[in-house]
């Protein structure tokens, strides 16, 4: 489904600083995959999928999207088939219009009538349904400007905006992690039915290594660039946020794993 082959990507600062991320990075995400990704800070995690998005252009190899080649697709095709939800609530909703308004901008991605919000009055109750689920009230603010809403109930319009065209991959930077718990929870509970409702190919960053372990049928650990853990199934299911940090200690001996995570 999504398969990355030999990437090299090295960063050049405007010092001339250069800071090489990925050496020769495969990686291959199967039909319906539910991947949680996981490494420390800088370990190339939003690199990897800013790569896929089409953000950031590796220097060589290649990034295949069922049998597309997107290495150098424009940003705007890749997005008729790929979505993703940010850290920051502001970004993924259009703060100065209305709920309405942006669920029917999302609607008509990648349509070619682009922003039409008049032809989407059929589909009022169906947001309103949606909406109705998270159980934040927002579905009695479609007429609010999404600039009002709360943090989390904004989040969570990010995330019903960004699967509500079923995208064949979606892509999850840290997207619970502005939130307080409960909120998180619902967020991840809304997530992982969307995700698994409709067999989306999701890549999912945390640094909640217990979120990690609990959604997701995969999980990976990135280290300076490179895959160190790859676990699915029964294993994964099996892991504990102890045991993973001692398999973490076993590949990187010398490494303090436990203070680069909050759990
Ligand atoms: N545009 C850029 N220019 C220069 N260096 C960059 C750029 N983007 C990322 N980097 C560097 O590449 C490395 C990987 O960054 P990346 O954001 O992918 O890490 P990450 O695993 O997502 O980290 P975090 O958990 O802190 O978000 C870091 O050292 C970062 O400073």
């Amino acid at each position: 489904m999504v398969k990355l082959e030999n990437i090299k990507k090295t960063f050049i600062s405007e010092l001339g600083t250069k800071k090489e991320v990925f050496k020769n990075l495969n990686f291959h995400v199967k039909e319906g995959d539910f991947i949680t990704i996981i490494g420390s800070n800088g370990a190339g995690k939003s690199t990897l999928l800013n790569v896929i998005l089409g953000n950031i252009i590796s220097d060589s190899g290649r990034v295949l999207v069922g049998s597309r080649d997107v290495t150098y697709m424009e940003k705007h095709k890749r997005n008729s088939f790929m979505s993703k939800v940010y850290q920051n609530p502001s970004l993924g909703t259009a703060p100065s219009m209305t709920v309405y308004e942006n669920l029917s901008m999302a609607d008509n991605k990648g349509k070619k009538f682009g922003l039409s919000i008049g032809l989407n009055k059929n589909r009022r109750g169906y947001y309103i349904e949606a909406l109705s689920q998270l159980g934040l009230g927002i579905e009695n603010q479609m007429d609010t400007e999404v600039g009002l809403l709360s943090g989390g109930q904004r989040q969570c319009l990010a995330l019903i905006m960004a699967t509500l065209n079923k995208p064949e991959v979606l892509m999850l930077d840290e997207h619970t992690a502005a939130l307080d718990p409960k909120t998180s929870k619902i967020i991840m509970n809304k997530t992982k039915e969307v995700v698994e409702g409709n067999n989306i190919s999701t890549l999912m960053i945390t640094h909640n290594l217990q979120d990690a372990i609990d959604y997701g049928n995969r999980m990976i650990m990135l280290h300076q660039g490179e895959i160190i853990i790859d676990i699915s199934g029964k294993d994964k299911q099996e892991l504990t946020v102890e045991s993973l940090l001692e398999t973490f200690h076993k590949k990187e001996a010398g490494f303090r794993g436990e203070e680069l995570f909050s759990v």
